[in-house]
């Protein structure tokens, strides 16, 4: 009890002394008055703290007080610190979960940002597509605009030839007319003064002519009369003998069916003997071309040639190096195979269209001293059954050959395919008969196949072949080589006796100078050239890739008609682009048609002077035809 009470009345103490020790020191929170002046100090608090202090030491049991307090204390400190322990505990876990629903948070930011961003680049790719669409449909229409514009062009273009062409037509009829009227009245006039001149002599000679007429009118008579007595007494003496003379009746007899054998007999032979010569003095039907000359008109063959000729005789056949030097070596080997009585070899020549081959077989044996015959195997099937005698009458010609020749089949893929079941009879035939007289090696004539389709070639054929060659589209350097070859032959030396081999390097030469200007008075057809250089042909040479030799001749030979059709003939860069661009133009629709694309390529000529629609070279041309 004591002790509860002495307890109670420290409590009272520790209070009042706190208070008033509050009061003094920081004196705000437990002892104020309420005046409103401000806190004022409140000595009731301490005094009883005092007090309380001194009836605690009067007792016996202040020691065990305080010791009681103090143990109290230190439990409440401990209780406050394990409060303090859980309530940082609390606190941490609630700032755990506070990260977390942060966290939380941020994801569903970010997830919400992503689908944001994932709906805004569609919406930015539907936009795209949109705009892409609308600029497609757009350029659609600009082109639809272009090719629309392009084909009214064009069609003004034909429009505009075909005005000129009937003008020149017009023109050329008129002249026709006049020059045709002309004539006829200078005849008309040579006719009158012919006729009255005859009249005036028979009027001045009328009396002489009449005498002489008369005289050998009367001549004529005589002749007649007398003859026919004649005729007549010797008829009736003849047949007085005849009849009274056995013998000679018989042997008259004999005589005269002996006369009617003998011209019937002279004129069956003939024919016999006319078809035989036609067959070992004429041409065969199937040779197109042939340099072999009749045997009336065969002169000494040509000598042995020199190295420098053989290569000039090829110089205007532009091909690979390579190549070029196995044509020329075969040259050379057929020459002396010739000379020294060995066989011949056959070739087989295989390539693309207008590459040259019927051009280097021609020239190869004519620098190997050899006649040469073309024939196309197109020309077989319509033969039929009688493909086989024309192929064995050609071959006999050809063994006739004193020379020895070079037959040289074009189109051979057109008789000597692969036998096969679908093949007729008259092919088959032509195909036997061709593999039997090649089946030996043959001193007396080479054959030479030109095809663009070997494959198609019977085994059998292409087995008879010693040497086979491709012929290959030419590259750049042969373009540029075949353009200067051709702008020399039908530019340079248009108008002019000049042409032929030998003289493709003079251009290089001529074009260096950048300005050549060439010109005959007095020859029309002439033709000026103006900055015409390698760069030019070089440009050429690079714009015409896919060309064959044919088409880039056939170019240069338009290049050369433009110029006949321009105002001044004057060759000039531009014109040289120009027909180059229409030619491209045309190789591409080729092109195009061959692999099944019939669509149109529009083409716009910038001059329709400097476009001439025909292939062929005009006047003036100087290139050699028969290449
Ligand atoms: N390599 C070339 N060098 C020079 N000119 C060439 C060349 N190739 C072709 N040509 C020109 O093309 C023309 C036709 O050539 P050629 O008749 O020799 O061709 P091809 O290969 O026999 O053609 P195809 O297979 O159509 O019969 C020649 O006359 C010549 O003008």
């Amino acid at each position: 009890m004591a002790l509860r009470r002495l307890a109670g009345q420290w409590r009272v103490a520790s209070t009042g002394l706190a208070a008033g020790l509050a009061a003094t020191g920081l004196g705000v929170g437990v002892a104020y008055c309420e005046d409103p002046r401000g806190p004022s100090f409140d000595p009731e608090a301490l005094e009883r703290g005092a007090a309380a202090l001194r009836e605690i030491n009067k007792s016996p049991y202040a020691k065990k007080v305080i010791e009681l307090s103090k143990q109290q204390e230190i439990t409440k400190a401990q209780e406050a610190k394990t409060k303090q322990a859980e309530f940082e505990a609390y606190a941490k876990q609630s700032q755990v979960d506070v990260e977390k629903v942060r966290w939380e948070e941020q994801r569903k930011m970010r997830q919400q940002d992503a689908q944001t961003k994932a709906q805004l680049a569609q919406y930015e790719d539907e936009l795209a597509r949109k705009r892409a669409e609308f600029e497609h449909n757009k350029q659609r229409e600009r082109n639809a605009e272009l090719v629309q514009l392009q084909l009214e062009a064009g069609r003004k273009q034909e429009q505009e030839k075909l005005a000129i062409a009937a003008q020149i037509e017009a023109e050329r009829q008129q002249t026709e007319k006049f020059k045709a009227d002309l004539e006829k009245q200078v005849q008309r006039e040579k006719a009158l003064a012919e006729a009255e001149g005859r009249i005036k002599e028979n009027r001045e000679n009328e009396d002489v002519n009449r005498r002489q007429l008369q005289l050998k009118l009367e001549e004529d008579r005589k002749r007649l009369v007398e003859a026919i007595n004649s005729v007549f007494s010797n008829l009736g003496q003849g047949a007085a003998a005849l009849l009274t003379d056995r013998d000679r009746l018989v042997t008259s007899l004999f005589w005269v069916t002996a006369l009617a054998v003998g011209v019937y007999s002279a004129r069956e032979g003939t024919k016999v003997a006319g078809k035989a010569a036609e067959r070992w003095l004429g041409t065969p039907k199937l040779v197109r071309e042939t340099s072999r000359r009749k045997f009336w008109q065969r002169r000494g063959g040509p000598g042995e040639k020199s190295i420098e000729e053989v290569r000039r005789d090829f110089s205007d056949i532009i091909l690979p190096g390579q190549l070029h030097n196995h044509v020329r070596a075969l040259a050379a080997v057929t020459a002396n195979t010739k000379r020294h009585g060995a066989p011949f070899r056959h070739m087989l020549f295989y390539g693309p269209p207008g590459t040259g081959k019927t051009m280097a077989a021609k020239r190869l044996a004519r620098t190997s001293g050899l006649d040469y015959a073309i024939m196309s195997g197109g020309d077989v099937a319509p033969l039929g059954g009688g493909a086989v005698t024309q192929l064995h009458e050609l071959f006999d010609w050809a063994e006739g050959s004193r020379k020895g020749l070079l037959l040289f089949i074009d189109e051979a893929d057109a008789f000597l395919g692969q036998r096969g079941a679908n093949m007729s009879e008259g092919l088959r035939g032509a195909l036997n008969a061709v593999l039997f007289r090649t089946g030996d090696q043959s001193r007396d004539f080479a054959v030479v196949l030109a095809t663009n389709r070997p494959g198609d070639l019977d085994p059998a054929v292409i087995d008879r072949m010693d040497e086979a060659m491709e012929f290959d589209l030419p590259g750049l350097a042969e373009r540029e080589k075949i353009l200067k070859l051709y702008l020399d032959q039908y530019i340079v030396k248009a108008g002019t006796a000049e042409g032929g081999a030998g003289s493709s390097t003079r251009i290089g030469v001529l074009t260096r100078m950048g300005l050549f200007l060439r010109g005959r008075k007095g020859s029309a057809d002439v033709i000026a050239t103006r900055d015409i250089d390698d760069a030019l042909i070089q440009e050429a040479a690079e714009a015409t890739e896919g060309f064959s030799g044919r088409e880039l001749a056939k170019m240069v030979a338009s290049m050369q008609a433009a110029v006949y059709g321009s105002r001044d003939a004057v060759f000039t860069p531009e014109i040289m682009r120009s027909v180059v661009q229409v030619k491209v133009r045309e190789h591409l629709q080729r092109q195009a048609f061959a692999q099944g694309l019939h669509h149109r390529i529009v083409d716009v000529h910038p001059n329709p002077t400097q476009t001439p629609s025909t292939d062929e070279p005009s006047r003036g041309q100087t290139g050699s035809g028969s290449q």
